[in-house]
């Protein structure tokens, strides 16, 4: 199933330079994990702004709350998920 997902990132500013740094760290690993695995086909930033649009492909909702609930950065996120369908005129 395809999921179109929506982050807004938001670290706290009182958060220790290196502590985020950390935490931006492990998110760069674990997200290019998921993407080697297939899980996360398209990730794209929001021009001007500490955002991404991606693309996941997971077999259900849970699997989908997993991937995204294990981010590094998920407490600091607002997600807003929209799940997709095959459009009727689409070719691909
Ligand atoms: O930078 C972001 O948009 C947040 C997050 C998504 C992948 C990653 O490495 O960080």
């Amino acid at each position: 199933m395809l999921y179109l997902v929506h982050m807004i990132v938001e670290i706290p500013s009182t958060m220790p330079a290196e502590e985020a740094a950390r935490i931006k760290a492990e998110e760069k690993a674990y997200s290019q994990r998921l993407q080697q695995e297939g899980q996360w086909p398209h990730l794209w930033r929001v021009v001007g702004e500490y955002a991404n649009y991606s693309v996941f492909d997971v077999e259900s909702n849970d699997a989908l709350h997993e991937a995204l609930s294990q981010l590094p950065l998920f407490p600091y996120m607002k997600i807003t998920v929209t799940p997709l369908a095959k459009h009727p005129s689409s070719i691909r």
